[in-house]
């Protein structure tokens, strides 16, 4: 039987989800519901979504099921308005919040009156927003965190798990402290801390012009998601709110200390600081599968870039292993230069490494 998807927000996740479920679900119908006409037609041509709606609550009433992607404040208002809805009572009623402890609170207005809620939380995504970015490989191999309600919707987390199975992620349960401590420490922090170091370099490319071109690819690797959506960010923010201001605090101190042994010119006490430093994260798997989104990226050292991308491209494309990503590394103009192609799993990775190696003469690494 046809089963209606409302996808309230079609911007990244929204789509790519979308993506997903049409790719591993036949008889299913996505409708799109967003405050923006434009968008709307625009993924409708893109075929991410079958049609849109402009009224939420008729969208909503027709719905078997409800996605909502949108900025998590946006998300706890909508979930409200929808609970005074005539909603499906067997409607299933799930979100991709990046922080799930004000969600779930807000989920009761919907479970109080009878409807499955299950929060949900894909682990990946990127610093690009909107359909135009939509990817339904995007949740490949990463976690998908899925927080029930209560005990009783065993069986509304078991049809997610069918639904979403176009997704290839890897679907763990948590509670939403759980997931908040976490997810505050290992992805709400960083983007923290990257936006803050822009803000600290932009004071210096003011006093420096210079600085700019000399931003090397350490800086450019730890501010990527600085680039994020600041509406996005703001939201996690202060929804994450308790978590962050507890992390801060340890950095307020740990800095300190730092900052003093730096004072002091500690020589091994910043040796070991920076030795366990690697230690930790050589040991994290970032680059493996299962891990938090990881990029799987080759770097191509190439004599000249347009030449290369269209060589390397070409080669790719013969042997059918799709990349995700092309960029130039910036290095010293024009004399020898870097390719930093993205592949999504570590097996393309290498297939791509062996036939750059076995049909050019450009030495790669894979980091
Ligand atoms: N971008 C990422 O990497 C990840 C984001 N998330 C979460 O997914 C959610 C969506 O994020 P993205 O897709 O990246 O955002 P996006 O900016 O690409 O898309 C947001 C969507 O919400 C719609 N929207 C905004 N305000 C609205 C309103 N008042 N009423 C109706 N629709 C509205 C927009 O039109 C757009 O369709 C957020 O809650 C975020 O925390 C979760 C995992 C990864
Ligand atoms: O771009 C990146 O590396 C991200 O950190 C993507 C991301 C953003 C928000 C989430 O809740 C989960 C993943």
């Amino acid at each position: 039987m046809m089963k209606n998807v409302l996808m309230i927000g079609i911007g990244l996740i929204g789509s790519s989800i979308a993506l997903c479920l049409k790719e591993s679900n036949e008889d299913l119908r996505v409708t799109g519901f967003s405050l923006n006409q434009e968008e709307l037609e625009g993924a409708t041509s893109a075929q991410i979504i079958d049609d849109w709606e402009m009224d939420l609550q008729k969208a909503s009433e027709a719905a078997d099921v409800i996605f909502l992607c949108t900025p998590v404040s946006v998300t706890l208002k909508i979930m409200e308005e929808i609970s005074s809805f005539n909603l499906k009572s067997d409607v299933l009623i799930t979100d991709v919040g990046s922080t799930k402890k004000e969600i779930m609170n807000q989920s009761t207005l919907l479970t109080s009156k009878g409807y499955q809620f299950v929060g949900g939380h894909p682990m990946a995504g990127s610093h690009k927003s909107g359909f135009l970015a939509a990817d339904k490989n995007l949740f490949e191999n990463a976690y998908y965190i899925l927080v029930p309600s209560s005990e009783k919707n065993k069986q509304s987390v078991a049809d997610l798990h069918v639904l979403l199975r176009g997704t290839k992620a890897k679907f763990i349960q948590l509670t939403a402290n759980e997931h908040d401590e976490m997810t505050g420490i290992l992805s709400h922090t960083p983007h923290i801390i990257a936006a803050e170091l822009v803000h600290q370099a932009d004071q210096l490319i003011g006093d420096f012009p210079m600085a700019k071109k000399l931003a090397a690819g350490g800086f450019r690797d730890i501010t990527r998601i600085a680039s994020s959506d600041a509406k996005m960010w703001a939201d996690i923010s202060v929804s994450n709110q308790e978590v962050l201001v507890g992390e801060l605090d340890k950095w307020l101190v740990s800095l300190g200390n730092l900052k003093r042994t730096i004072e002091e010119k500690n020589w091994q006490k910043l040796y070991d600081f920076f030795d366990l430093a690697k230690k930790i994260r050589d040991d994290i798997p970032v680059h493996k599968e299962g891990s938090i989104p990881a990029f799987h990226d080759l770097y191509v050292n190439v004599p000249d870039y347009p030449g290369a991308i269209a060589e390397v491209t070409g080669i790719l494309a013969k042997e059918q292993i799709s990349l995700i990503n092309i960029k130039i590394m910036e290095t010293r103009d024009d004399i020898f230069g870097i390719l930093c192609i993205s592949f999504k799993n570590e097996k393309e990775l290498k297939q791509a490494q062996t036939v750059i190696n076995q049909q050019t003469a450009y030495s790669s690494l894979i980091n």
